[in-house]
């Protein structure tokens, strides 16, 4: 099989930059009309899948809205991760996970093994119990042929306080993690080893060029960030990015037709900052 890195870039070449994420908040559940149960989860997740399974190359459903629901929330996911390969796009599960090296070794195999009952294509992790604590989970997506996302850059404020701080190497520890990722993926032109850097930082510094994995972006929409921002974040990196968004794209439910004009219309606007193919 391909790796997970050139497996995201030919579906974006076929179908465009966008990630979609699915955030079934239980104020959106209410919004579209839903009881804030583990039926209206289901109702509402499934149809942005049935909405947008053959037009947008990845979703990226937030484990913490479905964990929120306990073990029917859980059974819902493994039901939404069915139907994405089912209707042929990749599965970007953000579940943020960081820890020790064995456990995060555990992690792994709950989210990157073949035959998991929660087996996505890719995951975000966590590198801020060290990058070296994810070796074991980068071995297995590699292995696998999935993905991680490293956070980086979070589109959060408060993310400066730890990713800008200087590390002992006098670097940010932002350009650490984004050194250590390059260095994952070394020698291929698209590896398995991502990084999550938001749509609304503006220019950092940061040289994200030599990284050669997609770079999520999310803070599209609700964060306030546009197609405008990622030319100043990324400068030689643009063709990488993955920009990413949930509440924006969700809010125009929950007619299925006016979520596919919704993401349209995204689609669109990215394709005219990110080059693709
Ligand atoms: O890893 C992420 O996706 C993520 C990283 C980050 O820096 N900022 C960020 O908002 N996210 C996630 O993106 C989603 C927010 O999307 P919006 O509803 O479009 O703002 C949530 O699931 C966040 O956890």
């Amino acid at each position: 099989m391909t790796g997970y890195g050139e497996r995201l870039a030919s579906l974006v070449a076929e179908r465009g930059p966008l990630c979609a994420g699915i955030d079934p908040h239980p104020s959106l559940l209410s919004a579209w009309g839903l009881p804030v149960d583990a039926s209206g989860l289901e109702r509402c997740a499934r149809t942005m899948v049935a909405a947008l399974g053959d037009l947008v190359p990845v979703f990226k459903p937030q484990s913490a809205f479905f964990e929120l629901h306990g073990a029917a929330g859980i059974a819902v996911l493994e039901r939404v991760l069915a139907d994405l390969r089912d209707a042929g796009a990749l599965s970007l599960l953000d579940v943020k996970r960081g820890d020790i090296g064995s456990t995060m070794d555990a992690y792994a195999a709950a989210y990157l093994a073949d035959g998991a009952p929660l087996a996505a294509d890719a995951i975000t992790v966590s590198p801020y119990l060290g990058f070296g604590s994810l070796s074991g989970t980068i071995e297995l997506a590699e292995a696998s042929d999935r993905g991680v996302y490293v956070l980086a850059l979070t589109s959060n404020p408060e993310g400066r306080q730890v990713q800008h701080a200087r590390a002992a190497s006098g670097l940010l520890v932002a350009e650490e993690i984004v050194d250590a990722a390059a260095s994952a993926n070394a020698g291929k032109e698209y590896g398995n080893v991502g990084l999550v850097v938001g749509a609304t930082i503006g220019r950092t510094g940061v040289d994200l060029s030599q990284v050669h994995g997609s770079l999520l972006s999310p803070g599209i929409g609700a964060q306030g960030a546009g197609a405008r921002d990622l030319a100043e974040v990324f400068g030689d990196a643009l063709r990488y990015v993955l920009p990413a968004a949930s509440r924006e794209l969700m809010a125009a439910g929950p007619d299925p037709a006016a979520i596919r004009a919704k993401a349209e219309q995204m689609l669109t606007q990215m394709m005219t900052t990110v080059p693709v193919g």
